[in-house]
């Protein structure tokens, strides 16, 4: 007799791929919009007066929601509650509402000169707008985490997390990269801000697509022999929060990304200031970054699902992320090209980390809490996104202004010395991280496709 194997559609290639491909363009969207006004900090100190500070407070408001409102713990209750449809659209929506926001205070319609709590009013009404995005974009994010592991696991889970941060890279590229041209061409700061409020409503248009897709999974899975899932339940957070592991991987998230995101929105900066680039072109050498990740994550991703040794690749890019920091803070080869090789090994750090962290977590976490432990461990990942900046930004105006005519503005040596620190601690929690799994057998030097 033949037995009858009963499929899902996530055993279709074709179907998986296209899903990931979906919804990697949402992201790619929202990526855009998140970096958009890094290349911008010298324009908007020349034209719109702001300063260091102004730059760092508009910059930490990506995380003020998601912190202090816990909107990312909110966020991740509701997905494993109400699902990848209602939850994806909802960030959607939120993306979409503080582009909008963020635009206007920009742009000309706005009325300069206001103070909101002793602070410029553009600047806050433009981190209201963006708080709010970041309450979508990072709810976006686990929700695409969420499906990718409901259509790729026990098969290409690294490889498709890998290739769908490397398409949402692509729109940090894209910012650093076209921002300051489109300003120049179109002689306005908020030109490309608008360009982003597009870009997000077409990628809300693909979401809306992907959840005609999750429809047509769920019900493939109604129809197979497959296991229902548990419904999630209030006590799972503190089953999470009891998991070492867990925090583990949160502490890695938090050090390792705080010396690499908040860096990006400071890195056209010291191109200008340490490597005298052309402000006109020096958003093009971090932009060389999320670019030379769109290659190597999957590439990592491929080799962690097929190797294993997931807790390893981590600790090299820990110590790749020191390296490279503690070159930006020595006072050495001040030259475009020597600034360019050290942000390619970025690049490398930046694929090794994300590539391994990630597809580690189902490792660490039943799916059914999946969605609160990735919220989870962006909550915490926030407070970097937020803090660090807004660090930044204050230690600039305060310890590393440049007086005099023609000189540059910044010494960027303090700001490169506390990056290195982070890397320095994102390496001794590696480490930690590949002890507890010695000990709790979870897996994360084993390859992640199970051979039938
Ligand atoms: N510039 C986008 C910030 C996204 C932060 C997000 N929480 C995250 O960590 N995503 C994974 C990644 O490596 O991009």
């Amino acid at each position: 007799m033949i037995e009858k194997i009963h499929q899902t559609l996530r055993d279709s290639a074709v179907a998986r791929w296209s899903a990931l491909g979906v919804v990697a363009f949402t992201m790619l969207c929202g990526y855009f919009l998140t970096d958009v006004m890094a290349p911008l900090k010298p324009m908007l100190e020349a034209q719109l007066l702001w300063d260091s500070t102004d730059y760092g407070i508009f910059t930490s408001a990506y995380g003020w929601f998601n912190v202090f409102l816990l909107m990312l713990i909110f966020g991740g209750i509701i997905l494993d509650k109400m699902g990848v449809r209602f939850t994806g659209l909802g960030a959607c929506f939120l993306m979409v509402i503080g582009a909008g926001i963020k635009y206007y205070a920009i742009s000309d319609f706005f009325p300069l000169g206001g103070q909101i709590f002793g602070i410029n009013s553009q600047v806050m009404i433009a981190g209201l707008g963006y708080a709010i995005f970041g309450v979508g974009v990072e709810t976006a994010g686990i929700t695409v985490s969420k499906i990718i592991v409901k259509w790729f696991k026990g098969k290409e889970m690294a490889l498709a997390m890998g290739l769908e941060m490397a398409t949402a890279r692509l729109g940090t590229s894209l910012a650093l990269i076209i921002t300051v041209p489109l300003a120049d061409t179109f002689q306005s700061v908020s030109a490309p801000i608008l360009l982003c409020l597009i870009m997000l409503c077409i990628g809300t248009i693909a979401f809306l697509v992907y959840t005609v897709m999750d429809r047509k999974l769920d019900k493939s899975i109604d129809e197979s022999d497959a296991e229902p899932e548990e419904p999630f339940k209030v006590k799972d957070i503190w089953e999470v929060m009891a998991n070492k592991g867990f925090w583990l991987v949160a502490l890695l998230c938090v050090l390792f990304y705080s010396a690499v995101f908040p860096f990006l929105k400071y890195a056209t900066d010291l191109m200008v200031n340490k490597y005298a680039v052309d402000p006109k072109l020096a958003g093009i050498i971090p932009g060389l970054l999320p670019f030379g990740t769109i290659i190597l994550t999957p590439l990592f991703g491929n080799l962690y699902d097929r190797k294993g040794k997931g807790a390893t690749i981590m600790m090299i890019g820990a110590i790749m992320l020191i390296c490279v920091h503690g070159l930006f803070a020595l006072p050495l080869l001040n030259e475009w090209w020597f600034a360019t090789l050290v942000m390619i090994t970025l690049g490398v750090a930046f694929s090794l980390v994300p590539s391994a962290m990630w597809p580690s977590v189902p490792k660490i976490i039943p799916e059914k809490q999946l969605g609160t432990a990735y919220a989870l461990i962006f909550w915490v990942q926030n407070w970097g996104l937020m803090g660090v900046p807004a660090l930044i930004g204050w230690v600039l105006d305060r310890y590393c202004k440049l007086g005099g005519e023609g000189q540059p503005a910044y010494d960027y040596t303090l700001p490169m010395i506390i990056f290195t620190s982070f890397g320095i601690l994102a390496l001794i929690v590696a480490i930690m991280l590949k002890r507890e799994d010695k000990k709790k057998g979870y897996g994360l030097e084993l390859p992640n496709i199970k051979k039938n």
